[in-house]
């Protein structure tokens, strides 16, 4: 039987990082993989998702120019085009995992992994034995049940549609449906967002989620808030969505982006000690021990966030505490989730690093805020009055910036940035004595001077 240091199932983010840093670090390493190489991220996710965000971003752009003196001619968006293009694209980032782990010396073992007991994992007909195993297996989309649930998709069917529909409900308050409501707004379908609560993005900074709720309503979304679906039928080739508040909307599709759960079905948990949490995750301590001494977990199968920077980082801590503890320092071996940035690729995107204000008060810090919002430059020649929101939340007593948020193109970009200088312990007098970037609207950052009221 073939023997492993650490064998991992699962080649999506966490796992290919603990793979290839544990390889690296000497360890003698396989990796099962029962789908595509890189997950979740590479295949149904953040590439897919971000390629068809810049798709739907052309439209604006296209309207945006007239006002700078370009004339553009009808404009015509073939879906097959950008579908297939994207399904390229993923074959070869796929093709350059394989060479990546091939180069690393991972072994890559394709098909479904079952742990058999504590050091013993199966894979199709063969057994493999590992002194450790590592459970990177991911998550897969949540969808409620409802009567005509058998109509909906998620978001691992939408990135394959045949069609591109006229109209579409999407179903969700979190980064998901707001992603791809304002994907499919851009790309000229009808888009509806029904939400059951009554403002979407929770966990967000108050100020951001009211200005994203309006500017999606300035575009063209039809947000339904305070709304939960209580039946789908079909009705010929459409779909008729029947709301819990008495209304009908038609649809050409309907897509659930109601959250993810741990993919645990046939994965031979019941062969060891491993415990969950009661959301179902599996329950990991510190170091992303099990309860089974030998056998590890991260990644979204662990919730602790569901990013893809969080399972890398999480995947390179364990291989180097495994097989190189003392090559790194405590700060290197340890991953820290305080100050996680995240951005939502919505149109405008959303960035955020460090505390809401409403988390900083709850927290019981005595906290200035500084914001602005105004009408950025790139937009001065154009008929639009999309607006940018800049804010910092400022602990009054050591002066450090607790959080960053801001609502704008490339907010992502711009965050990542402060996120540096957050991490580091920046001052509100740090961002005040660096020097701006001019013309920018990340400058505004360093010159927000006066607190609110
Ligand atoms: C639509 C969408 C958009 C997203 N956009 C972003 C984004 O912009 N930025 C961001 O940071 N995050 C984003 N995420 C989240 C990100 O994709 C995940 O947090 C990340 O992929 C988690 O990595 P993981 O290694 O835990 O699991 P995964 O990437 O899900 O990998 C798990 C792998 O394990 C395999 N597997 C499962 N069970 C078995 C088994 N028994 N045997 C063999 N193989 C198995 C699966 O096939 C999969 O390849 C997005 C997610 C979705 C769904
Ligand atoms: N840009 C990014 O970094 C990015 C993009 C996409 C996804 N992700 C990650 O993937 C995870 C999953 O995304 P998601 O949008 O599916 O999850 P989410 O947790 O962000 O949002 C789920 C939404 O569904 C709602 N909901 C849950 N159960 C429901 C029910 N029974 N009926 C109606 N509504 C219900 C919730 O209130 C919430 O608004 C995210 O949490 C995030 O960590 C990240």
């Amino acid at each position: 039987m073939e023997h492993y240091d650490l064998l991992v199932i699962g080649a999506g983010s966490g796992g290919v990082r603990a793979s290839r840093t544990a390889a690296a670090l000497g360890a003698r390493v396989a990796v099962v993989e029962e789908r595509d190489l890189g997950g979740t991220c590479v295949n149904v996710g953040c590439v897919p998702k971000k390629l068809f965000v810049y798709a739907s971003q052309f439209s604006e752009q296209f309207s945006r120019a007239a006002g700078y003196g370009w004339s553009v001619p009808e404009r015509e968006f073939t879906w097959a085009t950008l579908r297939e293009n994207k399904n390229r694209e993923i074959s070869r980032l796929n093709g350059i995992y394989d060479r990546m782990l091939g180069s690393a010396g991972v072994d890559v073992l394709q098909g479904h992994g079952k742990i058999l007991g504590p050091n013993k994992v199966l894979v199709g007909e063969t057994e493999y034995s590992a002194d450790r195993i590592l459970i990177a297996v991911g998550g897969w989309p949540f969808v409620p049940d409802f009567p005509g649930r058998e109509h909906v998709i998620s978001s691992n069917e939408v990135f394959f549609l045949d069609q591109l529909p006229d109209s579409m409900v999407i179903v969700g308050g979190g980064y998901i449906a707001c992603e791809f409501a304002s994907i499919f707004n851009g790309l000229g379908v009808k888009t509806h967002l029904l939400y059951r609560r009554d403002l979407f993005l929770r966990g967000f900074d108050r100020d951001i989620r009211e200005l994203m709720a309006k500017e999606m309503q300035a575009k063209g979304i039809e947000l339904h808030f305070n709304t939960d679906v209580q039946k789908v039928e079909r009705d010929g080739s459409d779909l008729k969505v029947f709301t819990d508040i008495g209304s009908t909307i038609d649809a050409g599709q309907v897509m659930y982006a109601t959250g993810r759960r741990p993919l645990l079905q046939g994965l031979g948990l019941e062969n060891t000690q491993v415990a969950l949490t009661d959301k179902g995750q599996i329950e990991v301590d510190e170091l992303f021990q099990t309860a089974e001494p030998s056998i590890y977990a991260l990644g979204d199968v662990v919730g602790r966030m569901e990013l893809t920077p969080v399972a890398l980082a999480e995947g390179m801590s364990l291989a180097r505490r495994l097989f190189a503890p003392l090559q790194f320092s405590e700060q290197e071996l340890k991953v820290d989730y305080s100050k996680i940035p995240t951005a939502v690729f919505t149109q405008p995107n959303i960035a955020t690093v460090g505390l809401s204000e409403e988390a900083a008060r709850e927290q019981g810090f005595d906290v200035s805020v500084f914001k602005a919002s105004f009408t950025p430059m790139p937009l001065a020649l154009t008929d639009s009055d999309e607006k940018v929101l800049v804010k910092l939340v400022v602990d009054k007593a050591s002066d450090k910036v607790l959080g960053a948020h801001m609502v704008g193109q490339d907010a992502g970009e711009i965050i990542q940035g402060l996120a540096v200088a957050i991490t580091a312990g920046a001052t509100k007098a740090d961002f005040d004595r660096t020097i701006g970037i001019h013309p920018t609207v990340a400058e505004e950052f360093v010159t927000l001077r006066t607190p609110e009221p």
